[in-house]
């Protein structure tokens, strides 16, 4: 019989992409082989992917890792949005300077914030939370930033606008587990141990690298 079991989401933004972002760079095809590597031996379920080139192709090279078939899924669940836009008085409130965060917000497309609330939801629901089934499930997840910062703020119960701030390396994992009747646990946050050196902290600015 079914009874709800633990979900293990395993979050990767996307590897490392060229300027234009239509194609990942050489270093980003090997964070991708990688990362794949790393992966070989979780029992995945599934591989969910947003439809951009980036995280296509890195799906698609961790995918290549396994032998044991599992095919990416494309889903603009995962793509590239704003999941929530934050108000004045959300950034008023988190203590932070409004002005800088509104702005950075604002110069994305209409299209890309119009559309994020019911994505994010949509995620949420496709991506977190236990499982019903018989055994733990485990998935993957390749994204972009924003969601893998808004899928982290979920699990800290975090206020919506704090997914602002919480930023993934290129090809790192963030692992989840979903446990009934507990807490969401974030068991890994931006592992990038299979990545040598030359090839961590792709993505974020210099002073988000440690
Ligand atoms: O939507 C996002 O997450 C940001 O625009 C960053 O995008 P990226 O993760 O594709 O670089």
């Amino acid at each position: 019989m079914d009874t709800p079991q633990p979900r293990y989401l395993y979050l990767a933004r996307h590897a490392e992409a060229n300027s234009d972002e239509s194609a990942l760079t050489d270093a980003g095809r090997r964070q991708a082989v990688l990362l794949g590597e790393r992966l070989r031996e979780v029992p995945l379920a599934a591989i969910h992917h947003g439809p951009l080139a980036r995280t296509t192709e890195t799906a698609r090279l961790v995918a290549e890792q396994r032998a044991d078939g599992v095919q990416p899924l494309a889903s603009d669940a995962a793509g590239d949005y704003i999941p929530y836009e934050p108000t004045r008085e959300d950034l008023v409130g988190g203590g932070v300077d409004a002005d800088r965060y509104l702005d950075f917000v604002a110069q994305f497309p209409p299209a890309e914030r119009a559309a994020g609330a019911q994505l994010a939801g949509r995620a949420e629901k496709l991506f977190t939370g236990p499982v019903d089934g018989s055994e733990p499930r485990h998935e993957l997840v390749v994204t972009h930033n924003f969601l893998g910062g808004w899928i982290v703020r979920a699990a800290y119960d975090a206020p919506a606008w704090r997914w602002l701030g919480i930023n993934l390396a290129n090809a790192a994992l963030t692992v989840i587990r979903y446990a009934p009747g507990r807490p969401s646990s974030v068991l890994v946050f931006n592992d990038m141990g299979h990545l040598p050196a030359e090839l961590r902290w792709t993505g974020l600015p210099p002073e988000s690298r440690v």
